[in-house]
């Protein structure tokens, strides 16, 4: 290694070790007893590089509401390490809390009630019944019912048995298999999954917890071919029957991958569970399915309907739809919100009338609401009028809070109008909201909005910040920030050409991050950033490894280019199809921008990407050979007619390729013909005129873009005698985001980058000696 090199190494890695200790809050739940202070308990995560895991710890606090109508957080001093622990769901009444831990090997899982004061009980579920609860953020779906004595959840249906066989052509089934026994297990069939992220899961099942007496049961009469996520309890009824709604998707004709993939069709499902008096151990009538109630698809005018929510008086039932998606076949698009109203009498209508609340906008008008992109929806987002829903959505390049009226169709945008920050709810205290907002140069902060009632009858928002020792970071990395300043660049299209629409002709955006003092003397080198998907977007929070890339003396251009999220269905339709010409002439003019209005040396230009942004980044370097000093690629998309014989998606190389037209081509094998449009569609196709230095950065266990993606065209370029470098993780998936990867990763980006724009030790690496 050069002595360069070495250094850069030994003075980044400590920086970077600064951010990454950095926690992130990832859920907040307020309780509230009477005479008793609210009270609330956050749930922290923070990179554990050692163990190369996520620590989880919860921090509580008292909420002290002053007379002078101010907000108060008391925090406990310490945080409390959670080990172990998959998740955390309080009961409705805030007084039992369910503990769920899932094994690390094939053990049994282990469910815990806890009261105030202690552990009530404790189950072991082990794995003939079911395997690891779901906690992915997607089929995941835990659900108390009302009085608090079942709850609904997702779990990994139990394994087929296996036969064991001996040497001597005897066998059994599902029998001890080790040396000992003489026996071994055979494979048995494989079975599709759910592709990445989903290695090794073969069924989400629904299943109920009787939780005073620990029986569990698999939830009867559901169709074998449907993969079962998002449960909730239906709103209580008087009687023996109680139903609970989840969302079902099919797994036929196959599955394909799922992971950022909304486009795969999906319904809402109700079942019916009826108390059981004789059957109960504990006095308390047993929930039981029943295979004679037919499961009852509640929303088959619809080709996708997922986040269920009952609103608290239980008269509608509210969900999220990618219709869009699903019928144009791009894996992600405009969502829209829809309403169920659900009857009085507590029973599940299989014909209700489904109604639009937020229909899919095609193209706003400038300033107004570009649609709805909802990655979750709270699992209780109600303010107390039973019809007003408070979600986080994107806008442009930023995420914002929303408050919406699920009767009149009512959006207000009541986060703040600053762009540069973003907002994410995290819970509600009645009718006041809890969230997060930060901005690319500014850390996460807590805040505590109210609505304020003018006389007018409008209503509008007051946000107050809320202080709190999670966030706190050493007094270098502040000062470090301090420096540093971001804004949104609207970008004009320069390939606009009739027949488009007009969403595809307007305006894109980019943020801007840079150093306060970055002149025009001697400018900072510049990173283009590029986010996958490509119907995903960069939003204006703060990014740890972002902002250290900025902190050591980069601006960066973070590129919503048309296909991102957040700009309406038209300007997002306009790239499957195009990619390769209209997203990277997208991004040559975002590069222009920034250097016509004298804000980055034409000379000092880096690109790195992930996926299809790494596809966008390797046909940079490859269209504008001459434009770039450097680039990195992560687990970059580089020749679609590689990838489209072993991705989980062969559909969206149709898709971005050919357009949405040809989505449905994948359930053939290619034509010659196809490979070769396929081909002249991907960076390999422009590999013999790269001249920039390119780090590739590859997970080992991407079944999104597998390796060879890269490595082919990693090789190409080693032929020809480009400098390249590879870093391959072993146990990484498609998102490089172990603790360990994460680090290595930006670290080697920096490294990589100082070594090609030529930085040695000049003025702003200065800190870094201190
Ligand atoms: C749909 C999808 O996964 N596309 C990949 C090629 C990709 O770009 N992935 C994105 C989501 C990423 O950022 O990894």
């Amino acid at each position: 290694m050069h002595k360069e090199a070495e250094d850069d190494y030994a003075r980044l890695s400590s920086l970077l070790q600064e951010f990454t200790s950095i926690p992130n809050i990832d859920k907040a739940w307020l309780f509230s007893s009477p005479g008793l202070h609210l009270q609330g308990m956050f749930a922290v995560s923070q990179s554990d590089l050692l163990t190369n895991t996520r620590r989880t710890s919860i921090m509580s606090c008292n909420i002290l509401k002053e007379r002078d109508s101010s907000v108060k957080f008391l925090w406990a001093p310490f945080p409390i390490e959670m080990s172990g622990v998959s998740m955390i769901v309080p009961s409705p009444s805030g007084s039992k809390l369910l503990v769920i831990r899932n094994p690390e090997n094939e053990a049994a899982c282990c469910f815990q009630i806890w009261s105030s004061s202690r552990m009530e009980k404790e189950f072991h579920i082990p794995q003939s019944l079911h395997g690891t609860v779901y906690n992915d953020g997607w089929f995941e779906g835990v659900s108390w019912n009302m009085n608090e004595t079942c709850v609904a959840y997702i779990a990994e249906g139990p394994s087929p048995a296996k036969l064991t066989f001996n040497g001597l052509g005897g066998y059994k089934i599902d029998g001890c298999a080790d040396k000992d026994s003489g026996y071994w297990k055979c494979q048995g069939d494989w079975e599709e999954d759910w592709g990445e992220t989903y290695a090794g899961k073969r069924q989400p099942a629904l299943f109920v917890i009787d939780i005073n007496s620990g029986e569990v049961q698999e939830v009867k009469g559901i169709d074998k071919s449907l993969s079962i996520g998002q449960v909730v309890w239906a709103p209580f009824t008087e009687g023996s029957e109680q139903y609970l709604v989840f969302v079902g998707w099919s797994s036929k004709p196959r599955k394909l991958g799922i992971k950022y993939c909304s486009n795969r069709p999906c319904a809402l499902y109700a079942v019916r569970l009826r108390a059981l008096h004789h059957e109960s151990k504990s006095n308390e009538p047993v929930l039981q399915s029943t295979e004679e109630f037919h499961v009852m698809n509640l929303t088959q005018t619809i080709s996708s309907a997922f986040f269920p929510r009952f609103s608290p008086d239980g008269k509608f039932l509210v969900f999220l739809s990618a219709r869009s998606a699903v019928d144009s076949g791009v894996h992600n698009a405009t969502n829209s919100l829809h309403r169920i109203d659900w009857l009085t009498n507590g029973k599940p209508f299989q014909s209700s009338k489904i109604y639009d609340i937020i229909p899919v906008v095609m193209c706003a008008e400038d300033g107004c609401f570009p649609g709805l992109y909802c990655t979750t929806i709270h699992s209780h987002p109600w303010l107390s009028d039973n019809c007003t829903m408070i979600i986080s959505s994107i806008w442009h390049s930023s995420e914002v809070l929303l408050s919406v009226n699920v009767l009149s169709g009512e959006i207000v945008h009541i986060s703040p109008a600053d762009p540069n920050f973003s907002w994410n709810l995290l819970t509600l205290d009645g009718n006041n909201i809890v969230a997060i907002s930060s901005s690319p140069v500014d850390f996460a902060q807590i805040r505590y909005g109210k609505a304020i009632k003018k006389e007018t009858n409008n209503t509008t928002w007051s946000w107050s910040n809320i202080s709190s020792p999670i966030f706190r970071c050493t007094d270098k990395v502040r000062s470090l920030l301090s420096s540093l300043q971001s804004s949104i660049l609207r970008i004009s299209v320069k390939d606009a050409h009739d027949g488009q629409t007009k969403g595809a002709t307007k305006p894109f955006e980019a943020i801007f991050v840079s150093s306060k003092t970055n002149s025009k003397i001697e400018f900072d080198p510049l990173i283009v950033i590029l986010h996958g998907g490509p119907q995903d977007v960069s939003l204006s929070y703060f990014s740890k490894y972002l902002a250290f890339l900025s902190t050591v003396g980069y601006s960066l251009l973070i590129v919503n280019y048309r296909g991102s999220l957040g700009f309406g269905e038209e300007a997002l339709q306009s790239l499957p199809g195009n990619v390769g010409s209209q997203d990277v002439n997208d991004v040559l003019s975002a590069i222009d921008h920034v250097i016509n209005l004298g804000l980055a040396s034409p000379s000092k230009i880096t690109v790195m990407g992930i996926s299809h942004g790494g596809f966008l980044t390797t046909q940079l370097i490859g269209q504008a050979p001459d434009k770039f000093v450097a680039a990195a690629a992560i687990n970059p998309v580089c020749n679609l007619a590689l990838m489209i014989g072993t991705t989980d998606i062969p559909d969206w190389c149709y898709v971005e390729a050919c357009g949405t037209t040809a989505r449905h081509c994948f359930t053939e094998p290619p034509s010659a013909d196809d490979l070769t449009l396929l081909y002249n569609k991907s960076p390999i196709s422009h590999v013999s005129k790269v001249k920039a230095p390119t780090l590739f950065l590859l997970g080992a266990r991407d079944v999104r873009v597998p390796i060879y993606d890269g490595l082919q065209y990693a090789r190409a370029l080693k032929e020809k005698g480009v400098d390249v470098k590879i870093i391959m993780f072993q146990n990484d998936v498609h998102a490089l985001k172990r603790p360990q990867s994460d680090m290595e990763s930006f670290l080697n980006i920096g490294v990589w980058f100082n070594k090609y724009c030529k930085y040695g030790a000049n003025e702003s690496q200065d800190f870094l000696k201190t």
